[in-house]
C-alpha cells in the first residue's frame, strides 16, 4: 500500500492528513497552538509549537489509520507564508518566529523600496512590492532593532521549511513559498542576487530552492523514530499555503479561480504567464505546478473579522451561546435583506494588504441607524468581507484574466448562506468539492507526485479531485449588491487619514 501525509502548519495550529495513491482521506488530526501578540499589530510563534504539533498529529494519524510505517511514502508540507525562524550556526532559534499578520516593519519596506531604486524597480526585480507581512523586511527589522540577534544570524528558514529541517536536516525551500519572502526572481525562479546585494543580504543567510513536487531529502533516523515512520520516507518540497490550498482545489489551470475565507481571505488565480499588476496591489508568486504562476489578493482579516465579531462580541448574548454560534448569527443575519438595510463593515481590523497596502488601516461600521439590529450588523460584517475579495477578483479581471468558475473553500465557505452571497456578489458560480481539505490535501497530492504516482500535478488532481456542489447567482440580492459595492469602495479612501491617526492612538 502506497500512503501519503500532508502537513500543513496553520497559524491557529497544524492539521495533518494520512491520505491514499487514490486521493481518499485515510486519517486526520489537528493540533492547536497560541500566537503571542506583545505589542498591537506585532504576531509571534515559537517554532517548537510547530514540531510538536507535527509529531503529535502524524502519531495520531498512524495510530488511527493502523497501517505500517513503511506504506508511507512520502509527506509534501504546507504552512502559514511568510513567517521567519532565525537560526543559528548551531541551527537554534534565536527568537520567537515573526508572522505573516505582523505590522512592525513599515519602516523597513520603505528601506527595501529606496534601495530598490524605487516601488516600480522593485517590482521588476522580484513582482510585489514591499509589503509588512513578507519575509525580506523582517530581516532587516532584525538587523535594524536587534543588532546582537542579527549577528548570530546564520540562515532564516519560512514556517513549513523548519519542519523540513527537523524532518531531514536540510535547508530548502519551494519556489511558492520563497516567492512570499520578496527575495525571489519570480520570473526566474530563483533567488534575486540583485536585490540581495542592493540590501546588503548574504545568499547564504537563504535555504537552496527547489520546484514544489520535487524531492528535498529523507527522514533522518531520529525523525523516523519520533514519528512512528521510515527513513525511506521522502519529503517534497511542498507549497504555501496558498499555493496549497489552490492545488487541493483542483486550480492547477487557466480560467478557474478559487477564494478561501478561513483567518485570512485570498482570491488566487492561476497564470501560465509570470503575469503581474503594475501597480502591486496583488501578489504574483511562483504556482506549485512546474513552470506556471498565480496572482492573489489577500485581506488579512477576512473570516478573522467574522470571528472577531461573534466570538469577541455577540458570544454570550442572549440566543448567542453553545456550540452552535456562528449557526445562531447566521440565522440572524438571514432574516435582514441583502445589502443590510444600507449598513456598511469594513473589514480592515489589522490593516490591509490587497488593494490597500496598510498597516495603518481600520475597520469601521459606516451607515448605522435606529433601524438596525444584530442580524444587520452580522451580515454587514460577512457582505464586507464578500466586497473585499471583490476588491481582489476586479483587479484580476481588469487584468484580462478569463474567470470562469469560482472555487470557493475555507471555514467561512462551509457556510451556504455565505456561499450564496459570495455568488451574488462576485456575480459568478460558485463550485464547491466533494472532500474540501485544503492545504494538507494540496501538498499531499505534491507527494505523490514527487513519489512517482502521477506524473505531475494536473493528472493528480484530475484523479482525485470532484466538484460536489454549484451555487448560481440570485438576480435581485446581486442587484442589491451592485449599488452597494462602488459606496464600499470609496469608503477607504475617505476615511484613511482618520483610521491611519486612529491607529496611533491605540
Ligand atoms: N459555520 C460557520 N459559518 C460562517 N463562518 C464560519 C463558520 N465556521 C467557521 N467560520 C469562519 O471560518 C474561519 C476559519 O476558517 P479556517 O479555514 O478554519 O481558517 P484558518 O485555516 O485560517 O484557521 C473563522 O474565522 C470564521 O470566520
Ligand atoms: O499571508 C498569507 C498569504 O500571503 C496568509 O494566507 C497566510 O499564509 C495565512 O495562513 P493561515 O491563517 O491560513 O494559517
Amino acid at each position: 500500500m502506497s500512503l501519503y501525509l500532508g502537513i500543513d502548519v496553520g497559524t491557529s495550529g497544524t492539521k495533518t492528513l494520512l491520505v491514499s495513491s487514490s486521493g481518499v482521506v485515510i486519517a486526520e488530526a489537528n493540533a492547536t497552538y497560541p500566537m503571542e501578540q506583545p505589542r498591537a499589530g506585532w504576531t509571534q510563534q515559537d517554532p517548537e509549537d510547530w514540531w510538536k504539533a507535527t509529531v503529535k498529529t502524524v502519531r495520531q494519524v498512524m495510530r488511527k489509520a493502523k497501517c505500517k510505517p513503511a506504506d508511507v511514502k512520502a509527506i509534501g508540507l504546507s504552512g502559514q507564508m511568510h513567517g521567519s525562524v532565525f537560526l543559528d550556526a548551531k541551527g537554534q532559534v534565536i527568537r520567537p518566529a515573526i508572522l505573516w499578520n505582523d505590522q512592525r516593519t513599515a519602516n523597513e519596506c520603505d528601506e527595501i523600496t529606496a534601495a530598490a531604486g524605487g516601488r516600480s524597480k522593485l517590482i521588476k526585480m522580484v513582482a510585489n512590492p514591499a509589503l509588512t507581512g513578507f519575509q525580506a523586511p523582517k530581516i532587516l527589522w532584525l538587523r535594524n532593532n536587534e543588532p546582537r540577534n542579527f549577528k548570530r544570524l546564520s540562515k532564516v528558514l519560512l514556517p513549513k521549511d523548519d519542519i523540513r529541517r527537523r524532518l531531514t536536516g536540510n535547508y530548502i525551500t519551494e519556489v511558492s513559498d520563497a516567492s512570499g519572502t520578496l527575495l525571489l526572481d519570480v520570473v526566474k525562479r530563483r533567488w534575486s542576487t540583485r536585490l540581495l546585494s542592493k540590501l546588503e543580504l548574504d545568499k547564504s543567510l537563504l535555504p537552496d530552492v527547489v520546484e514544489s513536487h520535487e524531492v528535498t531529502g529523507t527522514l533522518t533516523p531520529e525523525a523516523a523514530k519520533t514519528l512512528g515512520l521510515t527513513t525511506d520516507c521522502k519529503v517534497v518540497g511542498g507549497a504555501g499555503d496558498c499555493a496549497a490550498g489552490a492545488v487541493g482545489n483542483g486550480v492547477v489551470k487557466k480560467g478557474v479561480l478559487s477564494t478561501s475565507i478561513g483567518t485570512s481571505g485570498v482570491m488566487f488565480v492561476h497564470s501560465d504567464e509570470p503575469q503581474y499588476d503594475t501597480a502591486g496591489r496583488l501578489h504574483t508568486f511562483c504556482h506549485a505546478v512546474d513552470g506556471a504562476w498565480h496572482m492573489m489578493g489577500v485581506n488579512l482579516t477576512s473570516g478573522g473579522s467574522l470571528q472577531w465579531w461573534v466570538e469577541s462580541v455577540l458570544q454570550g448574548l442572549a440566543g448567542i451561546s453553545g456550540s452552535n454560534l456562528y449557526e445562531a448569527v447566521t440565522k440572524e443575519a438571514q432574516a435582514c435583506p441583502a445589502g443590510s438595510q444600507g449598513l456598511l463593515f469594513l473589514p480592515y481590523l489589522n490593516g490591509e494588504r490587497t488593494p490597500h497596502a496598510d498597516p495603518d488601516a481600520r475597520g469601521a461600521f459606516v451607515g448605522l441607524n435606529l433601524m438596525h439590529q444584530r442580524g444587520a450588523m452580522t451580515r454587514s460584517v460577512m457582505e464586507g468581507i464578500t466586497f473585499a475579495l471583490r476588491d481582489s477578483l476586479e483587479i484580476i479581471t481588469d487584468l484580462g484574466v478569463p474567470v470562469r468558475e469560482i472555487r470557493a473553500s475555507g471555514g467561512g465557505s462551509k457556510n451556504p448562506f455565505w456561499r450564496q452571497m459570495q455568488a451574488d456578489v462576485f456575480g459568478k458560480k460558485i463550485t464547491t468539492l466533494a472532500v474540501e481539505q485544503g492545504p494538507a490535501y494540496g501538498v499531499a497530492l505534491l507527494a505523490m507526485v514527487g513519489d512517482g504516482a502521477y506524473k505531475n500535478i494536473q493528472a493528480a488532481c484530475k484523479a482525485t479531485i470532484e466538484v460536489a456542489d454549484k451555487t448560481a447567482p440570485q438576480r435581485s440580492d446581486a442587484k442589491a449588491y451592485n449599488q452597494l459595492f462602488p459606496v464600499y469602495q470609496q469608503l477607504y479612501g475617505q476615511l484613511k487619514s482618520s483610521m491611519n491617526t486612529l491607529a496611533t492612538l491605540q
